[in-house]
């Protein structure tokens, strides 16, 4: 199994599709409150890509403009801005651009075969220059960037990257804004070009959340879960949910941030849930199980992800995770990290699995979770 950066696409259009205008200065879209929400999504992620493009096009800066989020990404052992990233297929980029001036971090240039040479002729001096294959191998891009330890990266267009990740299906969540105006020019770049995209009418895209951000609206979206049962790579798209449902916990010292997600066979969303959701003591296997009707018939085929293993003792609450499991009858939990025994011992995979239950362990995501829950483990 490939194991690939969890990717965010990210994208800002007016009401009629498009992205920029044709004055030849870059189309504020987002709001004030919105460039903030982009801010704090940058400063969660350990890359951002650009096609070359949109360097030509925007001379971006890239960088987490908060002074707070700079330095809280300095505190967990980060540099204060995301790696660059940007690909090419002609190798004509300027060093004088603002992508790779600026900014105290790695910048990185996947180019097409036969714009190797002149892509590091422009910028091998203030980039890393890396043949990415010709044709441009995408997965072998993603690959690349999870050896160089990109665990989540942030996709900043312009419309012909959007289009080149969204046909491939490489993607686990969009967030795309909407403006609330049309520019109207035929000639405007628009999100996305015409192609053989997997997402029609019979398999859309799942709306996550719809958030109004003054007069501009979020719309996150998630992939289509893979149809038929759940196989590894399913099981690994779902867990990547949970270990993203974990960010959103309140910060704890003495507990870790965890996220669940029950998934039925078909793939529905039963429920999802994260540590402290509702109350300091929230566990994210209970939050999500408080929300499904104990008689539901789905939960007897259903699977719960969780991004670290289900408590067995807890001193808050009568009653542990695995139990709440065992008790809804759910035959098959998926998890990333065994806990640790920072707080409790804990043998949730071992009692799952002498009551009869599967239990699967994908260590792949067992560092995103335990980055996650960094500040419990002081150097
Ligand atoms: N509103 C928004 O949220 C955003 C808007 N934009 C807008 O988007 C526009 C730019 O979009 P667009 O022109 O589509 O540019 P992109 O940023 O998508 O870059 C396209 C370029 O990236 C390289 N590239 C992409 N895919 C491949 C591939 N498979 N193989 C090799 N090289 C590849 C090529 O570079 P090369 O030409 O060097 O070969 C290609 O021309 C601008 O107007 C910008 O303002 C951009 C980002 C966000
Ligand atoms: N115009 C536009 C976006 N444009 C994106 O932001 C980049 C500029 O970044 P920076 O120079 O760091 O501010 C630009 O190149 C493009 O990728 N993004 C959005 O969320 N909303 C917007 O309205």
């Amino acid at each position: 199994m490939t194991v690939r950066p969890y990717v965010l696409l990210s994208v800002a259009s007016s009401i009629d599709g498009h992205i920029d205008d044709t004055s030849g200065m870059p189309l504020a879209l987002s709001n004030e409150a919105d460039f903030d929400r982009v801010d704090e999504v940058r400063a969660g992620c350990d890359a951002i890509l650009v096609g070359a493009g949109t360097i030509r096009a925007d001379d971006p800066r890239l960088l987490v403009r908060s002074p707070d989020r700079r330095a809280a990404r300095v505190a967990r052992g980060l540099g204060p801005t995301p790696l660059k990233v940007t690909l090419t297929g002609r190798g004509d980029l300027d060093p004088s651009a603002r992508f790779f001036t600026l900014g105290d971090t790695g910048k990185l240039v996947y180019a097409t075969s036969g714009a190797v040479a002149r892509a590091a002729g422009a910028v091998g001096a203030v980039a890393t220059v890396v043949d990415a294959g010709d044709p441009l191998d995408l997965p072998g891009v993603l690959a690349d960037l999870a050896a160089r330890g990109v665990r989540r990266l942030m996709v900043e267009g312009g419309g012909a990257v959007h289009t080149m990740f969204l046909s491939a299906g490489l993607f686990d969540e969009l967030h795309l804004v909407i403006a609330p105006f049309l520019v109207g020019d035929p000639d405007a770049p628009r999100f996305l070009a015409a192609g053989a995209y997997p997402y029609g009418p019979g398999n859309p895209l799942r709306l996550a959340e719809a958030r109004p951000l003054g007069d501009v609206v979020l719309l996150r979206y998630l992939p289509p879960p893979a149809s038929g049962v759940p196989g590894p790579r399913t099981d690994l798209a779902w867990l990547r949910e949970a270990v993203e449902l974990s960010r959103r916990c309140p910060r704890s010292d003495s507990a870790f941030a965890v996220g669940a997600v029950v998934v039925a066979a078909d793939g529905e969303v039963l429920a999802t849930g994260h540590s402290r959701e509702s109350s300091p003591h929230d566990h994210a296997e209970e939050a999500a199980l408080a929300k499904i009707a104990p008689d539901d018939p789905r939960l007897a085929a259903a699977t719960v992800y969780t991004s670290l293993e289900p408590c067995t003792t807890r001193a808050s609450r009568p009653v542990s995770c695995t139990d709440l499991i065992l008790a809804a009858g759910i035959p098959r939990v998926v998890l990333a990290w065994r806990e640790p025994g920072v707080f409790t011992d804990c043998v949730g995979a071992e009692t799952l699995r002498e009551a009869g239950r599967t239990v699967v362990e994908l260590p792949e995501l067992a560092a995103e979770v335990r980055a996650v829950n960094a500040h419990l483990f002081p150097a």
